[in-house]
């Protein structure tokens, strides 16, 4: 008996030993090694504070900035979105060292730098940070946005081919037909008298609606469920990732962690429904494959057994919430910053309408009108210049790596501020805070070096060539049917949580056209 309690006891003892040093090595070895192997390289920042790093000084800058509207639609934004990164570049010039709680982050804006380290040498020696993956755990899991390394390349390998322009064509019917339903929605809401409409809802729903019956044969109502919970596991694991600098608080049954864990399972179990019931078709001979869009594709691939590589149903429904999420929210946000500035624009907007005009002749954009539309190419450019909806792109260094003059230790996370890039007066000459479609004119504009809303690279967006089309076939059709200004009631108010929204929405005042226009 008493030899009994002395193994017990001394297996507890190394198992409490093993969990102190993790922690230990976790949280302050490693940081420090990081830390130290940066500033013998003339690489430093802002002093960290013990466990929460420079956390507390960035969200009290970034909720004192963002505590208030601006003042006119003015698109000087960076000081207003990364105030800590403006006063830290100041102080410690353009590559800074900065803690997220434990996690090292070193802040780089040099453009050549940046294409080197996004390039095809580092895709798969580079990836999410444990933090990132932590954070995200609940609400994407390890779908393609989270993966690293080799099972990443094997994700984007399955998933690539989904995306491709050739395959996106047969999209196109759909999204001409969904935007014309979004189109008399809005044309009956201004005959009965609402001229006035926050047109961010309309397209979160048009967008989500697209990516739910494209890629999952499923509807907007059908999943709509799944994007609301979506949308509050978002906003909670976001809250709950901030305490993440806490050892052991992942395990800890706090509030946050409770109501994720629950909404996790409400969405899984949406998610199982729609799987279900595309593998219920095939095997009861309704359809003789699971199909080619992206649910088929990965149900195709689930089935098949590979060395190395266990694609279980979890994976399946991680993928599907990556897409669910990424596939809508980030090109609604791009149409309704491009109509805020067309609104605010009245010159742009017509330019865009008479091309729409004279390309499509009173027709539905077709896949052949599209390359002809450069003046709204144009203008989504300037759009995703100004307002890129994903304002960071965060890398870590998952292996020693060399990088221009720096060698990168293991375990640093690289941050890209592409907002501040875009917006540099440096890059993009004096007027770089003005909208001026104009500056994508020209056929020496070289993108990827200084233009990175999709990031750059062998791991950009896999949905880019998807989100552009969409977005070019709304635009057409939304700007062909109406004119419009922006309401005395908006408040130009962009905030960044996760990614970059107008606090408020935007309001803008529709005038239905003649048909014919
Ligand atoms: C205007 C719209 C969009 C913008 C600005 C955008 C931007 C981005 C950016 C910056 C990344 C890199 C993120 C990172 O590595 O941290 C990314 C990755 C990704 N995007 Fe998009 N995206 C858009 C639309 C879409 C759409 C429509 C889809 C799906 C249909 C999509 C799916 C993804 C996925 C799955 C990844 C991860 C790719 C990988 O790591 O290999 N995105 N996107």
């Amino acid at each position: 008996m008493g030899l009994l309690f002395l193994v017990i006891g001394v297996s507890l003892l190394l198992v409490l030993v093993r969990a102190a040093s993790v922690t230990l090595w976790f949280y302050l070895w490693r940081p420090r090694r990081i830390k130290k192997a940066m500033e013998r390289q003339g690489v430093t920042g802002p002093k960290p504070r013990f466990l929460i790093g420079n956390l507390y000084d960035m969200v009290s800058l970034v909720s004192d900035s963002t505590s208030r509207d601006m003042d006119s639609i003015n698109h000087d934004i960076v000081s207003r979105l990364l105030p800590h990164y403006v006063l830290w570049s100041k102080q410690f010039g353009k590559r800074f060292m900065y803690w997220h709680g434990s996690e090292p982050r070193m802040c780089l804006t040099e453009v050549e730098m940046i294409k080197e380290f996004l390039s095809a040498k580092y895709s798969v020696a580079t990836g999410k940070s444990w933090l990132q993956q932590q954070g995200s755990k609940h609400f994407m899991g390890r779908g393609l946005l989270m993966a690293n390394g080799e099972e990443w390349l094997h994700q984007r390998h399955i998933i690539a081919p989904v995306f491709m322009v050739d395959k996106l064509k047969g999209n196109v019917g759909y999204m001409v037909e969904r935007t014309r339903q979004m189109i008399e929605t809005l044309e009956e809401a201004v005959r009965s008298g609402e001229a006035e409409v926050e047109i961010g809802e309309h397209l979160t729903k048009l967008t989500a609606d697209i990516i739910a019956k494209t890629e999952f044969d499923s509807s907007y109502e059908k999943g709509k469920q799944i994007f609301n919970l979506l949308t509050s596991l978002q906003h909670l694991c976001a809250k709950s990732s901030r305490y993440l600098c806490f050892p052991g608080f992942r395990y800890f049954p706090s509030k946050y962690n409770r109501q994720i864990k629950l909404l996790k399972m409400e969405v899984e179990g949406l998610l199982i429904e729609i799987i279900e019931s595309r593998k219920e078709g095939m095997e009861i001979g309704r359809a003789a494959s699971y199909g080619n869009d992206l649910l088929g594709m990965l149900l195709s691939e689930l089935e098949k057994k590979r060395a190395g590589f266990d694609l279980t149903l979890q994976w399946l429904m991680d993928e599907c919430k990556t897409f669910f999420f990424t596939g809508h929210e980030t090109t609604a946000l791009l149409l309704t910053w491009t109509v805020m500035l067309l609104a605010d624009s009245p010159s742009w907007q017509d330019k865009a309408r008479a091309e729409v005009h004279q390309v499509c002749a009173g027709q539905p954009p077709s896949v052949d009108h599209l390359p002809k539309l450069t003046v709204l190419n144009m203008i989504i450019n300037e759009s995703l210049r100004l307002y890129p909806p994903a304002t960071l792109l965060p890398r870590m260094a998952l292996e020693d790596i060399k990088l221009g003059d720096l060698h990168i230790p293991k375990g640093l996370s690289i941050w890209i501020p592409v907002i501040a890039i875009h917006h540099s007066e440096e890059l993009w000459g004096k007027d770089a805070n003005e909208f001026k479609p104009e500056r994508f004119g020209g056929k020496s504009f070289a993108p990827g070096r200084h233009f990175m809303p999709f990031a750059a690279g062998p791991r950009n967006c896999v949905g880019q060539s998807f989100a552009l089309m969409e977005a070019k076939i709304i635009l057409a059709m939304f700007i062909s049917r109406f004119s419009f200004s922006i309401s005395k009631n908006y408040r130009h108010a962009p905030v960044s949580v996760l990614t970059l929204k107008p606090k408020h929405g935007v309001q803008i005042i529709l005038k239905p056209l003649p048909a014919s226009q």
